[in-house]
């Protein structure tokens, strides 16, 4: 009787494993759909046009109206949506009686356009059809003897290279790193005001728009901000009081500056070229009190308890592999291994709340 019973119990249990697995598989077979609604609630404009009636609902009529779409369509989105949390629907007294409305939640108050937190470029960004089509041809990298870049292989040339060219993609780029860079550098600021400390002049290589160093110096006005990028990214930088915009490439020299910061930028190269970057750095920093600030995932095999945070850095590994020819994300082992080999003589790891850690290098 015992036997049977473990028996029944057994197969419930598999029963169960199996549903589950299947349930796993189906979320990975639709995926696609979340990011794909959730990018066309960001095209139209959601977020941005419920946040300009506060917390008040605004009726599904209000909304088809406003984007000038089919409104049995729009509810469908918005049902998919609220289904997920993305947005709230309430009911509130109007004229006829009770009507239903959407509001805001924390989620879609992230997906503002314009908004301070807002992650809507960065999504744009990773969903455009420059980005997606890379994908397709991950395994042709890996059976490629080669080594193509998924996104070489579609565009003929690397990222850098190809937003030279093509002013949109440009855009797109500086747009969704400036998302990233406020939110990653907000934390920064709040919580690690002391690496900044006695800083002169800060060059920020790779830095994009000059977004990070804007922020940076406005919290810290004793620092010279130097934001340094290739030629078609700083001749389209807005001004920033205090930083200075420098063009050129980080593989023949970087302006020298009393620390250097770098933020998502190292994990698009590979090991060698890193090694390469960061030999430039020290030559540009100052020999006794200069320092190397970098932003960037630091891979953990046992994630600890913010594993939603760091996990990012496993799927951030997935796009260096789609959209760079050697970049990856690395462990602590792999940033010992190109700190050292470019010369430092010593770093340290700070864990932060956010995607990325703060390592800091000494020469
Ligand atoms: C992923 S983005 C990071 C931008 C910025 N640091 C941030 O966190 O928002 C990488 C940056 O490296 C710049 N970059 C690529 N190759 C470069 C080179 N050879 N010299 C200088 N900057 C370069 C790109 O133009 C781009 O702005
Ligand atoms: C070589 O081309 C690219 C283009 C984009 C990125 C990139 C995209 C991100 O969304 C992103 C991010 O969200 C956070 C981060 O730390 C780096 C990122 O890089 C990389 C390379």
């Amino acid at each position: 009787m015992a036997e049977e019973t473990s028996g029944v119990a057994k197969l419930i249990h598999e029963r169960e494993e199996e549903s589950q697995a299947q349930e796993y598989l189906w979320n990975c077979i639709f995926g696609f759909t979340e990011t794909a609604v959730v990018k066309c609630a960001v095209e139209l404009g959601i977020s941005d046009y419920l946040e300009t009636h506060k917390q008040q609902p605004v009726s599904l009529n209000q909304l088809s109206t406003a984007f000038g779409c089919c409104a049995s369509s729009l509810y469908r989105i918005l049902r998919f949506l609220t289904n997920r949390g993305i947005f709230k629907e309430v009911s509130s007294v109007g004229d006829g009686g009770d009507v239903l409305g959407y509001v805001q939640t924390p989620i879609s108050r992230l997906l503002r356009r314009d908004g301070e937190n807002s992650m809507a470029h960065l999504l744009l960004l990773q969903n455009s059809p420059f980005m997606l089509a890379p994908w397709h041809y991950l395994t042709a990298r890996l059976l490629d003897k080669e080594n193509t870049s998924p996104f070489n292989a579609v565009h003929g040339k690397d990222a850098w290279e190809y937003a030279k060219n093509n002013s949109e993609h440009n855009k797109l780029i500086n747009d969704g790193m400036a998302c990233h860079a406020r939110m990653t550098t907000r934390v920064i600021i709040d919580n690690y005001a002391e690496i900044f400390k006695g800083i002169e002049s800060l060059v920020d290589v790779g830095g994009g728009n000059g977004t990070t160093l804007g922020m940076l110096v406005k919290a810290f006005p004793w620092i010279k901000g130097i934001n340094f990028d290739l030629p078609h990214v700083v001749s389209v930088a807005p001004h920033y009081d205090g930083v200075v915009h420098v063009e050129g490439d980080m593989f023949d020299s970087v302006p020298n500056a009393h620390a250097a910061f770098f933020m998502a930028v190292l994990h698009d190269w590979g090991d060698e070229e890193c090694i390469r970057i960061l030999k430039n750095c020290i030559k540009a920093i100052s020999k006794d009190t200069g320092k190397v600030i970098i932003v960037e995932t630091v891979l953990e095999e046992k994630i600890g308890n913010d594993k939603s945070l760091k996990d990012v850095g496993f799927m951030m590994d997935m796009v260096m592999m789609s959209h760079t020819s050697n970049g990856k994300e690395r462990s602590a082992k792999e940033w010992a291994h190109i700190l050292s080999e470019a010369g430092f003589s010593r770093h340290s790891i700070v864990n932060i709340p956010a995607i990325e850690c703060i390592i800091l290098a000494y020469p």
